[in-house]
């Protein structure tokens, strides 16, 4: 039986660590790696990392979505380095860790080349645990809520196996992070690689991009420029918020952790599209309109993560609510969208 109290163990030892981990030099240091780290979760969770003096981070990124600028502060730091690199191509450094993050999460990105989104996904995983073989790293996959699809089960627990159209738009990101999730436990199962598996639910916070085209960050951008919020049709369809440094702490704790996962990471609280638009009306922009516009096909109408095994397992719970989390995102929006706060 594998730590996550299902029948996935494996016999197999994980392949040892890099002679170098045991030289005089690298004792005292944990070399990290970060695909995606230039995006908007991966620069907060570089941030963390980088606060503690042992580590050294690597972060990969083609800046599909992520940009330099979410990293500035460290651009230069002798603990930090930056490579451009595909990760659907071979990579070839020692690492003690990999957080694997690289893959565009805003729909309309995903959807924009899904070969690509499905190449970055299936490819990209495949390289990034070839590498944890070759060196001996433990590995985290930021999987996601999607993996659940439309789902039939509310909320969602992690032994649920989800409701996904094999050939929708949706599918390349869907069933992408479905087939890097069994990648991932064939790794574990037939190398002995340490795996790591996170659900994520939807995430906001500072830094994500101004037109990334996910919910709360056009609801941001849309107040304070004054334009009508675009609630998707219906508008009854609901999704539970966590912010982002929420987030990072449970990927780290995770990490850290003994658990394989799968484990949702997300914040329980759900809000229907309409409540969000109208609490983004009541604490950014009163004057503000809503307007409901046409939705997108196979958008799931309701997501909710049942967070009893993060709690259990982790010691985990998200701390910021919602209505704590928005005027932290707005400061940061204001600042990037030049619109200073009326007295
Ligand atoms: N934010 C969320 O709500 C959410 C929810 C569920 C899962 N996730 C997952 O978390 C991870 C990070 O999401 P995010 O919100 O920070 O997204 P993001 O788009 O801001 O960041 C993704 C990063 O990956 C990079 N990238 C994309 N394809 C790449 C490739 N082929 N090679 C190298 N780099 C590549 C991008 O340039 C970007 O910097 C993703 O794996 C996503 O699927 C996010
Ligand atoms: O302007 C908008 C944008 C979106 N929406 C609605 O808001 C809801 C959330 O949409 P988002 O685009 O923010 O994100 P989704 O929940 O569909 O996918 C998200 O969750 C899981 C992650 O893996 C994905 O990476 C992430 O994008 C949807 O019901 C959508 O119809 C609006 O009402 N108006």
């Amino acid at each position: 039986m594998s730590a996550n109290g299902t029948d996935n163990s494996t016999s197999k030892k994980p392949p040892s660590p890099s002679p170098l981990r045991f030289s005089k030099f690298f004792q005292s240091n944990m070399r990290i790696l970060v695909t995606g780290g230039a995006g908007f979760i991966g620069s907060h969770l570089v941030d963390k990392l980088m606060e503690n003096e042992k580590n050294e981070v690597i972060v990969v990124d083609n800046y599909f979505t992520g940009t330099k600028d979410n990293l500035k502060k460290w651009i230069g730091h002798p603990r930090f380095e930056l490579i451009r690199h595909d990760v659907t191509e071979p990579l070839l450094i020692e690492v003690d860790q990999i957080y694997h993050l690289a893959c565009p999460a805003s729909p309309i990105f995903y959807k924009y080349n899904p070969v690509k989104t499905i190449k970055t996904n299936v490819i990209g995983t495949l390289n990034m645990l070839g590498l944890a073989k070759r060196v001996g790293a433990r590995i985290l996959l930021t999987s996601t809520s999607e993996v659940y699809g439309d789902p039939l089960e509310h909320p969602q627990t992690e032994s649920y196996w989800g409701n996904v159209n094999p050939i929708g738009v949706r599918s390349c990101y869907d069933e992408g992070k479905r087939v890097a999730e069994t990648l991932m436990f064939d790794y574990h199962r037939q190398h002995g690689i340490e795996i790591r598996i996170a659900r994520i639910f939807n995430t906001y916070g500072p830094r994500m991009n101004i037109d990334d085209g996910r919910v709360v960050s056009n609801f941001i951008a849309q107040a304070l420029r004054n334009e009508p919020l675009t609630v998707q049709l219906p508008g009854t369809q609901t999704r539970s918020f966590c912010y982002v440094s929420d987030m990072v702490d449970g990927l780290i704790r995770l990490m850290e952790g003994e658990n394989t996962g799968p484990i949702n990471i997300g914040n329980p609280g759900e809000f229907t599209m309409l409540e969000l638009a109208e609490s983004v009306k009541e604490l950014i922009n009163p004057e503000v309109k809503i307007s409901l516009v046409e939705n997108t096909p196979d958008d799931p109408r309701q997501r909710k993560p049942d967070i009893t095994k993060a709690k259990e397992v982790l010691g985990w719970e998200p701390k910021v609510k919602l209505r704590d989390g928005l005027p932290l995102m707005e400061e940061d929006f204001r600042q990037r969208l030049g619109v200073p706060k009326k007295n």
